[in-house]
């Protein structure tokens, strides 16, 4: 999409323009480099296909110091994105980590929604408490991060705990993590961190829900109860508001299959009510936390609220110009309620590099928590998004963000 006239809600007209590219990846055991050809999609938010993996000795070996002696898994998360995982596996990264040498991995295909939960607290978990290094290569998008997250934070950790390595292959939707991740960088779709030995921790924040708070499951036809603390930890964003209404109402599969489009259509529907009346206006005191200190916001209304942890919601959209890769801090990105071409405009901004930030209307500021205390009286003003993922707050209700939380999974990172 043009940058200039980019509606709200994170959608981005892919170019149209076809790119090959081409990776060089050293063999684990250092003897030999790999030259993976890749040809890029016409679609640039649809995955790239191989043209060939070739193998060649390297002209001065270096010793091994690659991932080959880890025990490795690979989850491909079938429900995510464009539903290519399984297809991106076969066609690109099983010939390329055949040809890189790399065996005996473990695929697991997800069957359900709760698969990566499961597979996590069942195997990973375990694992990682009795200290054997894990190194998990996630084919999914956000939603897989933070299923492993939970999973592994679903029981205390062991002294021996040993956080796994987690390469991120970027096939969902947004993907906020990895496109901030690899801000300014080419997209390789993670095959460039295949032999990295880069890591580094993931950063978290918890959000903490008031009892009786539901996580909306199967299009929101069905809710699960939280974890009995009430504790949701996320790695990219906490919001309420239009975002997290927007994430909700387009996580259909008649929306999904829209890719990014779907928060477009989305936002069409939330801005311009068909009664023609104005957008909601979100009823809450909010508050922020910052050096041990709640500060109420002085609006009993709003529009935009998110406290995120990354840069960008999605390859082009900046939401927080001034947040770092995996630096861990906390940003809140807030506005009033608004007209929807206002609202528009501004969201317009973000897919100028984050321009929206400068804007009069927009609060931008670090802090350490966020709390929103509902008062609303209907159920959809009060969905909160954690990661993607939608839970439903009961009448009065609330939630608090805090960043930190200790740390479960290590990312890795491209070596430098
Ligand atoms: N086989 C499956 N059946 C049902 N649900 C699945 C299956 N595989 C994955 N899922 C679910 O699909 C959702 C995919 O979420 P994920 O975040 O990975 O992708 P996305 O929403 O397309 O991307 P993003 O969050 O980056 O926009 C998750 O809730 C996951 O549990």
């Amino acid at each position: 999409m043009a940058d200039s006239d980019a509606p709200s809600g994170g959608i981005v007209e892919a170019p149209k323009e076809r790119k090959d590219f081409i990776l060089t990846l050293p063999t684990p055991d250092g003897s030999s480099e790999v030259i993976v050809h890749l040809q890029g999609n016409e679609d640039a938010t649809q995955p790239p296909s191989l043209v060939n993996a070739t193998k060649q000795p390297r002209e001065s070996p270096t010793p091994s110091q690659g991932p080959q002696d880890l025990e490795t898994h690979i989850i491909l998360s079938t429900g995510s994105g464009h539903n290519k995982a399984a297809a991106f596996f076969d066609d690109v990264l099983s010939p390329v980590l055949e040809t890189l040498g790399i065996k005996n991995i473990s695929k697991h295909t997800t069957q359900s929604v709760s698969s990566i939960l499961e597979l996590t607290r069942d195997v990973f978990l375990p694992k990682a408490n009795s200290g054997t290094p894990l190194r998990i290569i996630l084919l999914s998008g956000d939603g897989g991060i933070v299923d492993l997250v939970n999973g592994l934070s679903s029981q205390a950790q062991s002294q021996e705990y040993i956080a796994p390595s987690v390469v991120l292959l970027p096939l969902g939707t947004a993907n906020a993590l990895y496109h901030s991740i690899n801000a300014g960088k080419k997209n390789t779709w993670g095959i460039s961190t295949l032999v990295s030995t880069t890591t580094k921790p993931l950063p978290i924040f918890t959000a903490t829900f008031s009892p009786g708070a539901k996580l909306l499951v199967d299009e929101a036809r069905g809710e699960e109860a939280l974890p009995a603390d009430g504790v949701l930890h996320g790695a990219v964003v906490c919001s309420w508001g239009m975002h997290a209404s927007l994430v909700a109402d387009s996580d259909t599969s008649a929306f999904r299959k829209f890719g990014v489009e779907r928060f477009k259509m989305a936002a069409k529907e939330a801005l311009y009510p068909s009664d023609g009346s104005a957008p909601h206006a979100y009823r809450a005191k909010v508050s922020v936390l910052k050096a041990g200190e709640w500060t109420a916001l002085p609006e009993q209304e709003h529009m935009y609220l998110i406290s995120t942890l990354v840069s960008k919601l999605e390859a082009t959209f900046c939401i927080s110009p001034a947040s770092k890769p995996l630096d861990g801090s906390l940003r809140l990105v807030h506005f009033a309620p608004t007209s929807g071409d206002e609202v528009m405009r501004i969201m317009g901004l973000a897919y100028q590099g984050g321009k929206h930030v400068e804007d009069g209307k927009v609060r931008y500021e670090e802090s350490d928590g966020l709390k929103v205390e509902f008062q609303e009286k209907e159920d959809r003003w009060r969905r909160v998004c954690v990661d993607g993922k939608i839970v439903r707050v009961e009448e009065g209700g609330w939630v608090e963000v805090r960043k930190g939380g200790k740390s479960v999974v290590d990312v890795v990172v491209d070596d430098e």
